[in-house]
């Protein structure tokens, strides 16, 4: 009785009545504030925090956001096993559901969830369901271009031809001509490491600084502007600062410095366009196309650079990253070096003058083991959150014939890093790296279906990643040459000791997970493997040769 009288008094009591009223008004004004949910859409997943609890979550959690969506924990009514004739009695019990995609209420639009491998590639070719909104409001945030270009972006064709442009450039032809530039950089790298080997201080950023020149050399051509170690650092700090230039976080040291590396990065892109050829060869067509097309809409010398340095990180802010824990996996399994060193070692030819040529067609073909694991590596550190907006009402399907109605006008939301890390499509080691998982056999037809639509570090549909077949044939260069010619060890000790360094969680603004703490990644030595000791590389790509 006494509890009672506690409970009712404690409840009558002016602070307990306020918060009481003030919940349940926001209860109240949420929904009442949410669009109305037709009962064709995906099932609402309301939070915690009424009107803007998704977006403050989704602020805060990035990635995780999703991982927790997943799995979504209702009450229901389930049979009682002790009842004498069953079902009819019933208990009320907490069941976990894995949810293959959800509506999100945020404050008054909705965005929908998809975690489901083959809902998100009914998404994928779905023409009503376009990134190209996101590109323009995202382009000027991020280029910090004028107003005066955002309205040419926004009143004419500039925008479609651009994207043409990008895809137009990365043909099988252009691709060849790309592997074989970047890759000759990679090779006068390497080729210069003497009888007393290299010791390298900090594994990350040397893959980075290498990585971020040799893409350049192929991008830009001989004059390539990103050359020495200040534009280096600044497409990476430039690259670290885009959620504080997109959402305008106002931390006030990082967004300046980002603005100062991305002045310095327009003036250098700037220099570099008022000089570049349209006709110029040696100079990629990803680049020459692109700036062919702002050229035809009046955009000329440092305006070009202007705009040009909103897409400065896109060929390197992934690659190497995934290049980084690719070469980590790798390397710190002595036995799977030896395996993948003899799936390589006969596609290399040995010429005169301690010549060693890789053609990367041969890695394609002939190695599945070294693209195993690249695929494997690429599945546990790249965290894509791929987004669509739904132009249209439109209906997408899942395996089993399931609809799904998406509204005009909404958000669509498509987690790489779930569908990566699913133990119900890759296994119950679905968190660890195992080289051969992509080789796995004994899979049902629609185990592996499943598997093949659940891999999407390049996401998917009209805007899959143009520079896909560029970046893997960078790293698949790259790999086979160390794996080849180099012992590659830790500077401080054994493989057997080593701690690889915690992976951070993927921000919405980039595709894959970088080292938690760069600055701290162990160094590495590189000495000449015995047979190998003088060899200089050539890289081969389809009909290209240097
Ligand atoms: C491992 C390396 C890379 C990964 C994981 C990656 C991943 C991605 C992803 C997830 C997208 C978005 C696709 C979508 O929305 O469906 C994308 C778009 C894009 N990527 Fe990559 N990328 C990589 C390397 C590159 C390289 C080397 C280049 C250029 C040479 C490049 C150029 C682009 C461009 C221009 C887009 C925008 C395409 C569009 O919106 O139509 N990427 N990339």
């Amino acid at each position: 009785m006494a509890l009672t009288e506690g409970i009712v008094a404690l409840l009558l009591s002016k602070s307990v009545s306020i918060s009481l009223a003030v919940c349940g008004l926001l209860f109240f004004v949420g929904r009442a504030l949410e669009s109305s949910v037709d009962a064709l859409e995906p099932p609402v997943l309301r939070s915690k925090i009424p009107i803007f609890g998704h977006f403050y979550s989704l602020l805060r959690d990035q990635e995780a956001f999703f991982k927790r969506l997943e799995w979504h924990t209702a009450w229901e009514h389930t049979p009682d096993a002790n009842a004498a004739v069953a079902n009819t009695h019933t208990h009320l019990v907490s069941k976990k559901h894995r949810l293959p995609i959800a509506t999100l209420p945020v404050l008054r639009t909705k965005l929908y969830a998809i975690s489901d491998p083959i809902l998100v590639q009914s998404a994928y070719c779905n023409k009503n369901l376009s990134f190209t909104p996101f590109a323009v409001r995202g382009a000027q945030k991020i280029a910090g271009f004028s107003d005066e270009y955002h309205q040419v972006l926004m009143q004419t064709n500039v925008l479609s031809e651009y994207f043409k442009s990008l895809y137009d450039g990365t043909t099988a032809q252009h691709i060849h001509q790309l592997n074989v530039t970047s890759l000759k950089h990679v090779s006068k790298h390497i080729g210069s490491i003497g009888g007393d080997g290299m010791e390298i201080a900090n594994t990350y950023l040397w893959l980075r600084n290498l990585m971020t020149v040799a893409t350049c050399e192929g991008l830009f051509g001989p004059e390539n502007p990103i050359r020495g170690d200040e534009l280096v650092e600044d497409v990476w700090t430039f690259e670290t600062g885009l959620p504080y230039l997109f959402f305008h976080i106002l931390n006030s040291k990082t967004l300046q410095r980002t603005k100062e590396a991305r002045r310095r990065l327009q003036l250098a892109l700037g220099n570099w366009c008022k000089n570049m050829k349209q006709d110029d060869e040696q100079v990629s067509a990803y680049i020459r196309n692109r700036v062919g097309i702002l050229r035809g809409y009046g955009v000329e010398g440092q305006d070009l650079g202007d705009i040009e340095v909103g897409l400065i990180h896109v060929p390197t802010s992934n690659s190497i990253p995934t290049l980084f824990w690719f070469f980590i996996h790798v390397f710190t399994r002595p036995d799977l070096v030896l395996q993948m060193r003899a799936e390589v070692e006969p596609i290399a030819k040995r010429g005169p003058g301690h010549v060693a040529t890789i053609n990367i067609d041969d890695i394609i073909e002939r190695c599945p083991l070294l693209i195993s694991a690249y695929k494997e590596a690429s599945r546990i550190c790249n965290g894509f959150t791929c987004n669509r907006l739904t132009l249209e009402d439109t209906t997408i399907t899942d395996g089993q014939g399931r609809s799904y109605l998406l509204k005009k006008g909404a958000a669509v939301k498509m987690p790489a890093g779930v569908t990566h890390g699913s133990e119900d499509i890759w296994g119950q080691d679905a968190a660890t790296f195992r080289a051969d998982r992509f080789l796995d056999k004994g899979l049902t037809s629609e185990q592996a279906k499943i598997r093949r639509a659940a891999w999407t570090p390049f996401g998917g549909g009209a805007h899959m990643c143009p520079g896909r077949n560029f970046a893997t044939a960078e790293i698949y260069g790259f790999m086979a040459a160390l794996l080849l010619g180099y012992n590659v060890e830790p500077l401080d000790g054994n493989w057997d000791t080593y701690k690889p360094p915690p992976m951070a969680s993927c921000p919405q603004s980039t595709s894959v997970r970088k080292p938690e703490d760069e600055a701290a990644v162990c160094g590495t030595r590189l000495t000449r493997r015995s047979g190998w000791e003088a060899v200089q590389w050539k890289f081969i790509s389809g009909p290209v040769t240097e």
